[in-house]
């Protein structure tokens, strides 16, 4: 037997949840050219008709067959005989819903929304606006940061994928936090920008062509902010900004040092937690949104003075900060190489 034809044969098959919406839509696309993982089926919410997914993303006219069906809880029965896998890129309480019967039905679930990432039960009324139905699962879904995520949290079945603007800002973070850089008592203050696509496909004022320019939002208050308090267990400052550009997060970050703390102490922070890691780019000039967008890489680069550092990190919100970091969690879980089916196509504006 070749090896192109062992890796058919061991394909895992796959479906996704939200396939109408932006992430789900980059998942399809994904894991359609995915050569160890097979998707057998894609839905979108209940009450829609059956729709050829290229007319919904007219772009992939003549490159994707595939009908985006309604989903139905009915479908759960005998499901785990036709997919293992399910990618999730629903709202929160619809994933919420779902997961537990995706689980109990036998597949393994990647999760793209806020559902399941903070551990503490109590922060959902506040920063989700509702009350949790599932916590003791929390505590079984490990939070998918891929870089980060352990061997020992690859063996769950669900998991909760880390949100766009938490990837972008721990990803920045975490080296230095880890290696022990950062001064005592010092808050990183973040500041990004997203492109639109972060607020999702439907249609709303605040997102229309005529209505987005820049500007601040969800200041001490976005969900967003204990994610990322959670993963590096201090304090933050995150005020997230809306742009007007499609895709990508510019993520800028200041931080205070220890004294002593050198540029090369900062160096090797970095090399340390990302030199062999893929999908992570210790790049020589400031970042810039369109050199991620529609790729699944973080480019981070940081400028040091004294024991001031800024931090800039670059993401496709769909891709890293979504749908690809998903693919990458269950590259590493399965034991696919890390970047499988990651590194191929280019920009799709
Ligand atoms: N956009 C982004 O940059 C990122 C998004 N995420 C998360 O991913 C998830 C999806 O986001 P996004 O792609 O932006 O959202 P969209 O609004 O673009 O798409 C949502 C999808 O979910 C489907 N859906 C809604 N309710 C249900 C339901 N009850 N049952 C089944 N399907 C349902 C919709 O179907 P229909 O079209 O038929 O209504 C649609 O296909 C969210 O949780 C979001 O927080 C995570 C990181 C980044
Ligand atoms: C521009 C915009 O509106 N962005 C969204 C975040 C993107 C997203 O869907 O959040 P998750 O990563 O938690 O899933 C927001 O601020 O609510």
């Amino acid at each position: 037997m070749s090896s192109s034809q062992s890796i058919v044969l061991s394909k895992k098959r796959a479906i996704v949840l939200g396939a109408a919406g932006y992430s789900g839509a980059e998942l399809v696309q994904l894991l359609s050219q995915h050569p160890a993982i097979e998707l057998v089926a894609a839905y979108a919410s209940a009450g829609r008709e059956p729709e050829a997914f290229c007319s919904l993303y007219p772009r992939y006219t003549g490159q994707l067959e595939l009908q985006v069906l309604p989903w139905q809880d009915t479908l759960l029965e005998g499901l785990a005989e036709r997919a293992e896998l399910a990618f999730l890129a629903l709202p929160h309480e619809a994933s919420e819903a779902l997961a537990p019967k995706l689980l109990a039905a036998g597949l393994v679930v990647f999760d793209l929304s806020g559902a399941f990432r903070l551990k503490d039960p109590a922060l959902y009324p506040k920063f989700y606006g509702y009350d949790h139905a599932h916590p003791d699962l929390l505590a079984q879904a490990p939070y998918g940061l891929a870089e980060w995520i352990s061997t020992d949290q690859l063996a769950q079945s669900l998991f909760a994928v880390a949100g766009c603007y938490p990837t972008a800002s721990a990803l920045a973070l975490l080296p230095l936090v880890r290696a022990g850089l950062l001064a005592e008592g010092a808050v990183p203050v973040i500041s990004a920008v997203s492109g639109v696509s972060g607020a999702g496909r439907k249609a709303s004022l605040s997102t229309s062509f005529c209505e987005v320019g820049l500007a601040a939002y969800g200041f001490f208050g976005h969900r967003h902010r204990p994610e990322i308090e959670q993963t590096l267990g201090r304090s933050v400052v995150f005020t997230p900004h809306l742009g007007n550009f499609k895709r990508g997060i510019l993520a800028t970050i200041s931080v205070g040092l220890k004294s002593g703390v050198s540029p090369a102490d900062v160096s090797a922070a970095y090399l340390h937690s990302y030199q062999h890691k893929p999908m992570v780019r210790l790049v020589n000039r400031s970042p810039n949104v369109a050199d991620v967008a529609g790729t699944a890489f973080c480019d981070l680069y940081w400028q040091q003075d004294g024991q001031q550092l800024v931090v800039v990190s670059a993401i496709d919100n769909l891709l890293k900060g979504a749908a690809a970091q998903a693919v990458q969690l269950a590259n590493l879980k399965f034991g696919f190489g890390e970047s499988t089916g990651l590194l191929a196509g280019g920009y799709r504006d």
